[in-house]
C-alpha cells in the first residue's frame, strides 16, 4: 500500500497552477555560480537531493518536493520549477534512463542522463556542472543505444501494469496511451458559473497576458497555454475560477444536480467536484461532502467560501457505514462516488504513482471501492441517480466494480453517459460509460458509470 499522508500539496510544475514553468530563456541565477546551461552547481545539487528523496518512493513525489522546498526556502520560484520539472522528467522515463545510465545509476547520473537525452542538452550545457570523468561518461550516454527493450520498458511502465493494460487494449494503443501519460498535463480551469461566465473570465485572463482558450469538452473549462502562478490572481481570489482538469469537469456534468436537490459527494476530498456540483445547484438545496480525511475536508472549507457556496455541508465520516451516512438512506436525489483509486489515469501529473502502486494495492482498492459503492447506493432515493467514477485506467477498478454492483443490485439500471453529455452539448464520443484517455481526449484518464435507482426499487 502506498503512503498518502502528505506534508502538504506542493506547488510543482507537475501539478498545480501555483508554480510557473521554468522559463528557459530566464533560467535561475538564484543559487550560486552559473554554468553552461544557466544552472548553478548548487541548484543541480538541490535537484539531485530532491530526486534522491523522491526515488525512495516512500511518500508521494509532490509531498516530498513540497517538503524539500519548505526545507530550502532560499530556492526561488524558478528554481523550484526547474527542480520539479527535472524530477518529474526522470520519473516519467525511469526505465529508459536506467537502460541508458545503468541499472544502478545514482540520482545524479539519472538527472544528467535526463538532461542529455530527455532534454537534449548539448555537451556545452554541462560545462561547470560535471567533472572530466563525468563528462566522458555523459558523452557515452549521449551516444548510447538503449538496446533491445521489452514493451513495458519501451512505454516506461512497470511490467505488471503493462501486462494488465495489454489485457484491455492492443500494443499500438498501449504505446499511444503511455506516450500520452508521459507528457506533462496542461493547466485547466473551471469557471464558477455562480460568479462569472466563461467568456468574461477568458477575456480578463487574456487581457492580463495569460494565454488561454476555451476547453474543448466542458462548457465550463478554460485551458491555459502555460502554467502561470494563479494563486494571487484576482479572479482566483474572488472565486471566479478553480483549477480542475477538464475531464474531471465531465463527472460533475454526469451527476447533473439541480436546484434545491439533496446531493451527496461521498468521497469529496478537498472538494474538486463538490465545488462544481454546488455551483450547478446554484448554491441551493443541500450538498453533503463526505470524506474520511479531515485534512482533505479542511481544505474544502476555504474553497467553499471563495466560491460563494452556502449549500455545502462537509461531514467527516469514520468509514462508509458510519451512522452519519445511514441517516440519509433513501433520501438523496444524486450521489457521486468519486472513489479512492490507484490514480493511474493521472500519471501525467503524478508519474511516481506508476512506480509506487502494486498489484496488492490494486486488490486493496478494489475491495474498498465495492464497499463504498454499495454503501453510497443506499442513500439514493427511488428514481435518483448514482455516479461511480475513478481516475484509474484499470478495468478491475472500473467496469468490474460497476458490473458486480449492477449484478448484485437489480434495483439499479445503467443510464447512458453519452446521452447525458449529448443533451448538455458536450461533444465527446464515449459510449454508455465515460472513458477519457490522455492520448485521445488530452485529459487525465477518467472512468464513470451512471446508474439510476428504479422508481419502484
Ligand atoms: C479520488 S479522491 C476524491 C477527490 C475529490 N472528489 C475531488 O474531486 O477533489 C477519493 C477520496 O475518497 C476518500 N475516501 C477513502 N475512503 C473513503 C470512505 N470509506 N468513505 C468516504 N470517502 C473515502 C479519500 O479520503 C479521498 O479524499
Amino acid at each position: 500500500m502506498t503512503k498518502t499522508s502528505k506534508p502538504g500539496r506542493p506547488r510543482t510544475a507537475g501539478r498545480t497552477a501555483t508554480t510557473g514553468r521554468t522559463d528557459r530563456a530566464a533560467r535561475p541565477q538564484e543559487a550560486g555560480a552559473v554554468t553552461g546551461a544557466g544552472i548553478s552547481r548548487q541548484l543541480f545539487i538541490q535537484a539531485t537531493q530532491a530526486l534522491g528523496a523522491v526515488l525512495a518512493f516512500e511518500y508521494p513525489a509532490d509531498a516530498v518536493l513540497s517538503r524539500h522546498f519548505r526545507d530550502n526556502r532560499e530556492l526561488g520560484h524558478r528554481d523550484r520549477g526547474f527542480i520539479a520539472e527535472a524530477v518529474y522528467g526522470v520519473l516519467r522515463r525511469l526505465r529508459w534512463l536506467r537502460r541508458l545510465a545503468g541499472a544502478e545509476a545514482t540520482p545524479r547520473m539519472l538527472l544528467l542522463a535526463w538532461f542529455a537525452r530527455g532534454e537534449g542538452w548539448p555537451m556545452r550545457n554541462f560545462e561547470g556542472l560535471v567533472s572530466a570523468t563525468e563528462s566522458d561518461w555523459l558523452a557515452s550516454v549521449k551516444a548510447a543505444d538503449a538496446g533491445e527493450m521489452s514493451l513495458a520498458e519501451r512505454v516506461d511502465l512497470p511490467d505488471w501494469l503493462a501486462e494488465r493494460l495489454l489485457q484491455q487494449m492492443d500494443e499500438a494503443e498501449l504505446v499511444a496511451l503511455a506516450h500520452g501519460l508521459n507528457r506533462p498535463a496542461p493547466l485547466d480551469l473551471r469557471v464558477n458559473l455562480l460568479k462569472a461566465d466563461r467568456d468574461a473570465v477568458l477575456a480578463q485572463l487574456q487581457a492580463g497576458g495569460v494565454a488561454a482558450e476555451p476547453g474543448r469538452l466542458s462548457p465550463q473549462a478554460i485551458r491555459l497555454a502555460a502554467k502561470p502562478a494563479l494563486q494571487k490572481h484576482p479572479l482566483f481570489l474572488d472565486g471566479s475560477f478553480e483549477v480542475q482538469d477538464e475531464g474531471s469537469q465531465l463527472l460533475g456534468l454526469l451527476v447533473q444536480p439541480r436546484r434545491g436537490e439533496l446531493v451527496v459527494d461521498f468521497c469529496a476530498g478537498a472538494g474538486g467536484k463538490t465545488l462544481q456540483l454546488g455551483a450547478l445547484m446554484r448554491s441551493t438545496g443541500r450538498l453533503y461532502a463526505f470524506d474520511v480525511s479531515d485534512k482533505r475536508l479542511a481544505k474544502l472549507k476555504p474553497r467553499m467560501a471563495r466560491a460563494g457556496l452556502s449549500n455545502v455541508h462537509p461531514v467527516l465520516i469514520a468509514h462508509e457505514a458510519d451512522a452519519k451516512v445511514k441517516r440519509l438512506a433513501g433520501k438523496a436525489d444524486r450521489v457521486l462516488v468519486d472513489a479512492p483509486c490507484t490514480g493511474l489515469g493521472t500519471l501525467r501529473r503524478n508519474p511516481d504513482l506508476k512506480w509506487r502502486q502494486s498489484p496488492a494495492a490494486v486488490e486493496e482498492m478494489v475491495a474498498k471501492q465495492g464497499a463504498i459503492l454499495a454503501a453510497a447506493a443506499r442513500l439514493v432515493r427511488p428514481g435518483g441517480r448514482l455516479v461511480y467514477a475513478t481516475c484509474s485506467l484499470l478495468a478491475e477498478e472500473n467496469d468490474a466494480i460497476v458490473d458486480a454492483f449492477l449484478a448484485a443490485h437489480p434495483g439499479f439500471a445503467q443510464l447512458s453517459a453519452q446521452d447525458i453529455l449529448d443533451k448538455q452539448g458536450v461533444v465527446v464520443a464515449t459510449g454508455e460509460r465515460l472513458r477519457l484517455m490522455p492520448h485521445v481526449h488530452d485529459t487525465d484518464g477518467f472512468f464513470a458509470a451512471v446508474m439510476e435507482r428504479r422508481a419502484e426499487a
